[in-house]
């Protein structure tokens, strides 16, 4: 289908609704509840304003970056989303192939629908390609998300298969005890269509057996099976989340990870600076300050509100990262000013893998690029970091 190339990332939505099969646009698309979480996460960066300078040399702009002692070419990064190739075919490997190209990081989800291994090949492919010249940085900067199973046998596969296929980083989403109420995702009994799975839970090797079986999410549909707190209809998905994931974690689990693995651990879906210090207590590595795209408890404050507090309470002692609601260049602006190190995009990515694949997540993010530059030049924000 020909289209018109979008000239900022709410284009790209309005296209992928046009695109995707009713249930999974809703499922990308919906939140907790009445959703006045997403629409806050939105809302609360309109309602900051910015102040420009005049009159500084703006004609050089360096973007780059460090996450996690790794370079990239700039603070614009990629969020886990489950299920990538309900947007695209290539799913994954096209979102690992476009952040490659751009020299920025990507996080894979644990939900993925192509294995940990394959979207690291993908990307690996391209990031050797010799001629992508023009971004000089070396190696991918990858990160694999990690869902806490019960059965911590299944975790641990997860976590050593990551390491590696050589991850840079686990990011432990801590938001997610239950899944939040979507309520499309109930009316639709939401599961994935059958030709995908989780593929990181199916058999990745020769000779090995599958992790738990072919999940089958349809098995779930309907509510039929176990309920999570409060809950008498719910997703395929939400009943999936109460049988087999481990709604007992604490921070117990950070050491029980740090024991079993060398990579540095995120905790993603901080969103107040008392846990903020309980990660540094425990010893995080990183912080990603999220409310899971307002997909987890609505009426939680808006990332962009919570950051300041946790900013603080981290005092520069780890990074601290951000995600939910960042559609535009000024956005990131606003983020980096207020101390986040780099933004991270969940929605716009599905979007653009809808629209054009690989090709379409790599223009999606060369256009916030350049939105993020023009305003860095048109406020001469001082957010470029050189260490
Ligand atoms: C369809 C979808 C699937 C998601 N899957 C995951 C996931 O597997 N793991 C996770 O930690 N967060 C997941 N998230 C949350 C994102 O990582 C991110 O926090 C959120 O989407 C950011 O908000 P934004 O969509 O407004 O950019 C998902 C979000 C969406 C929209
Ligand atoms: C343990 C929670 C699993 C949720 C899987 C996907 C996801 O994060 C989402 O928001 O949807």
């Amino acid at each position: 289908m020909s289209q018109v190339r979008p000239v900022c990332v709410r284009e790209y939505e309005n296209i992928a609704k046009n695109i995707l099969p009713r249930s999974a646009w809703d499922y990308y698309a919906s939140g907790a509840e009445e959703m006045l979480t997403v629409q806050d996460n939105m809302d609360a960066y309109s309602r900051i304003r910015l102040r420009p300078r005049v009159l500084v040399d703006v004609s050089k702009i360096d973007l780059k970056t460090k996450v996690m002692g790794h370079t990239i070419q700039n603070p614009i990064c990629v969020s886990p989303s489950a299920m990538q190739r309900m947007a695209h075919d290539a799913g994954e490997k096209a979102t690992a192939r476009a952040c490659a190209k751009m020299r920025t990081c990507m996080i894979l989800s644990s939900w993925s629908t192509t294995s940990l291994e394959d979207v690291d090949t993908a990307g690996r492919e391209v990031s050797d390609d010799p001629s992508l010249a023009k971004r000089d940085l070396p190696s991918p900067t990858r990160w694999f998300q990690l869902y806490v199973y019960k059965d911590r046998d299944t975790t641990l596969n997860l976590v050593k298969r990551a390491e590696k296929a050589g991850y840079q980083a686990l990011v432990v989403t801590v938001d997610t005890p239950y899944l939040g109420r979507r309520l499309a995702d109930i009316r639709n009994k939401f599961t994935l269509p059958p030709h995908l799975t989780l593929a990181n839970l199916e058999a990745h090797g020769k000779g090995e057996k599958s992790l738990m079986g072919p999940v089958d999410l349809t098995e779930y549909s309907g509510g039929a099976a176990k309920r999570a707190p409060g809950q008498t209809n719910t997703s395929g998905l939400a009943a999936y989340v109460v049988d087999q994931t481990d709604a007992s974690l604490t921070w117990e689990a950070i050491h029980w990870l740090r024991a079993n693995t060398s990579m540095p651990i995120i905790v993603k879906g901080v969103m107040t600076a008392e846990d903020a210090r309980l990660a540094l207590e425990n010893k995080v590595d990183g912080i990603m300050v999220s409310n899971h795209g307002g997909r987890q408890l609505d009426g939680a404050l808006s990332t962009i509100e919570a950051l300041p507090e946790i900013v603080e309470a981290v005092n520069g002692k780890v990074d601290v990262f951000i995600d939910g609601g960042v559609r535009r260049g000024t956005d990131i602006f606003k983020a980096l000013a207020l101390g986040a190190k780099a933004c991270f995009l969940g929605r716009p990515v599905l979007w653009a893998l809808t629209y054009k694949g690989e090709e379409g997540v790599q223009e999606m993010m060369q256009l916030l690029e350049d939105e993020f530059k023009l305003c860095m030049a048109l406020s001469v924000g001082k957010v470029v970091d050189e260490g």
